[in-house]
């Protein structure tokens, strides 16, 4: 599978403290990536390298074979275009409504009229799973759910090439985050997306997720669920070891899906 984007030999140094030290990760169009590892272990540095929003001690980053690290800031901002970014906790504008927090890129960076506007943000608002009358809403009447639908709608109305999301089912219940966890996957199936998210949730992994890259020793190691569950290494071993993720295992009847008692 083509690579879309490639992070190379990254290095992300703050004072003394190495975060990573040589990390190289490829992300493949159309595939479904999770990034995993422990509390600390730098997920969210590498991923806000990948977004231009920590500039890193060293290392490359590739997007369909083109250098970023370096690039124009113009440039740069018109390929980040094709990005669709969904933080924690939504990270709606709480004084804009609903459809003024969807449509804000739009009218930023889009020659639509503001009936076309409308148009579009109706149609991601349904794509989410939304009646159109939370159009009018405030975040602040929001459930956290609904919060989580509109932050996905508002990355994807540019059409994106790739949807980033971070911890997207984090403070969800069980059921809205499984319901969060299909969204997703429809979504990548029906629009062709590459979905890149960081999560500590294994239910995720083993459901959305198609390809998994754990942060260990400074560096990714990747490979399917199944795989990593096998994986000797300690610190693999120990992410995975918890009742939790056991459960999880018991629970799913991949084809090959190793145990790990
Ligand atoms: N701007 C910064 N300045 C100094 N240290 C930082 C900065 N950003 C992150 N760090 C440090 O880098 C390390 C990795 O942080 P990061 O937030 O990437 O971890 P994480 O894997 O996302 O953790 P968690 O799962 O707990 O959110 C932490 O020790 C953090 O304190």
């Amino acid at each position: 599978m083509e690579t879309i984007i490639a992070v190379k030999h990254l290095v992300n140094q703050f004072g003394s403290q190495r975060v990573h030290d040589g990390l190289d990760l490829e992300i493949r169009r159309n595939e479904v990536l999770g990034i995993v590892g422990g509390s600390g272990s730098g997920k969210s540095v590498l991923l806000r390298t990948i977004l231009g929003l920590n500039t890193p001690t060293s290392g490359e980053i590739y997007f369909q074979g083109q250098e970023l690290t370096g690039m124009k800031r113009q440039e740069l901002a018109g390929l980040k275009r094709r990005w669709g970014v969904m933080f924690q906790r939504g990270a709606l504008f709480s004084s804009l409504s609903v459809a003024d927090n969807i449509q804000f890129a739009l009218r930023e960076f889009s020659h639509l009229t503001p009936a076309e506007c409308r148009e579009l943000m109706l149609v991601r608002l349904e794509m989410v799973g939304l009646e159109a009358h939370v159009a009018n809403k405030f975040p602040s009447e929001l459930s956290g759910g609904m919060i989580k639908r509109v932050a996905l709608a508002r990355a994807l109305v540019l059409d994106p090439q790739v949807l980033f999301l971070d911890e997207p089912t984090s403070g969800l219940d069980p059921v809205s985050a499984e319901e969060f966890d299909q969204l997703i996957a429809t979504l990548h199936h029906n629009l062709e997306l590459t979905v890149v998210m960081v999560t500590h949730d294994l239910d995720s992994l083993a459901s959305v997720c198609e390809r998994i890259a754990i942060l260990v020793d400074k560096r990714i190691v990747d490979g399917t669920l199944a795989e990593l569950l096998a994986s000797p290494h300690p610190q693999i071993r120990q992410y995975f070891s918890g009742r939790r993720a056991q459960a999880i295992m018991r629970e799913n009847t991949w084809n090959g899906m190793p145990t790990t008692s």
